[in-house]
């Protein structure tokens, strides 16, 4: 794998479901690596294996085959003991429904109490932590409010705040605005985003809306659970002195050489099984079987 030091990298990463006679492959050699600080938007259609790929890292379900590291983990070989201390000190999790990530009975500075008690974090760290979370994701003014008090905005951002409790290496958040309006969605994402950049922390985010996967650096996109391309964007200053973002599309190659041509291309040009492939000076050409 190209990136030494990379926080996350996985590689050929196979889940396989079974479910009685019926077998699904959510992921079926999927390739990433993210890199120490990046923030990396994670698109795909429904079912395309996005959730996978998440609760995988955040050492919730095991991969059947191939390599998944985080830090200095290996996700495939570890024990249960390594997995409690993992989710607990490694990654932060935020899951797609805002209601599932908060306990109705306990206000927000509670809530992100409850990570620290676990780890045995002392009372007066654990009370600074929590106001200076709340505080960094805007609700400081809410920390004695329960779930129920608050607008699925602030939820959102109480759960992002209990997540980040135990100073993860790694934020992950599946479809954190999935259940926003879009104007509460932006806050969120900026939310994210500052996060990232204020507290160093890598964030990984599974998203569906392109408003918001258009504004990180690098968005990979996943179809039938491989990583098929990756968008990276830049800011370019223009003569004028205004800047604009630059978006270009790359194709995802596998250490073996694999790579998805988009359905388009293919229909385009009526590419089927076979195709001739021929090395030029600098590029390859792919053409019809004709
Ligand atoms: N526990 C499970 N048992 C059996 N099949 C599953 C299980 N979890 C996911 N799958 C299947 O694996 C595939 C990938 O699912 P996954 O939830 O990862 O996709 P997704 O891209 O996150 O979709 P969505 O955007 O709808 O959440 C789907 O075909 C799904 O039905």
């Amino acid at each position: 794998m190209s990136a030494d030091g990379a926080l996350i990298e996985c590689e050929s990463l196979v889940r396989i479901y079974q479910s009685g006679p019926v077998e699904v492959q959510a992921l079926q050699g999927l390739d990433l690596v993210v890199e120490r600080g990046e923030m990396v938007a994670v698109v795909g259609a429904s079912g395309s294996g996005k959730s996978t790929l998440l609760s995988i890292l955040a050492g919730i379900d095991a991969p059947t085959a191939g390599r998944a590291r985080v830090d200095r983990w290996n996700l495939l070989s570890m024990s249960r003991r390594d997995r409690v201390r993992y989710r607990r000190q490694t990654v932060g999790f935020v899951r797609q429904q805002t209601a599932s990530n908060l306990i109705p009975y306990l206000n927000a500075r509670q809530m992100v109490d409850l990570p620290m008690t676990a780890s045995g974090v002392s009372t007066a760290e654990r009370r600074q932590r929590s106001g200076e979370l709340l505080e960094a994701l805007g609700v400081g003014s809410f920390a004695d409010r329960r779930p129920a008090q608050l607008s699925g905005g602030q939820q959102m951002r109480v759960a992002i705040a209990v997540a980040l409790a135990n100073r993860p290496h790694v934020l992950l958040a599946d479809e954190p605005t999935g259940e926003l309006d879009t104007a509460t969605s932006a806050e969120v994402f900026a939310a994210l985003r500052d996060v990232n950049r204020d507290l160093g922390v890598t964030v990984v985010v599974v998203t569906h809306d392109p408003a918001v996967s258009g504004q990180v650096e690098r968005t990979v996109a996943i179809r039938d659970g491989r990583t098929s391309s990756e968008v990276l964007r830049r800011t370019a200053t223009a003569e004028d002195g205004g800047t604009h973002v630059i978006a270009e599309e790359y194709a995802v190659m596998d250490r073996a050489g694999r790579i998805q041509v988009p359905r388009d291309y293919r229909e385009a040009l009526a590419l089927t099984r076979r195709v001739r492939l021929a090395l030029e000076p600098d590029h390859i050409t792919i053409r019809p079987d004709a």
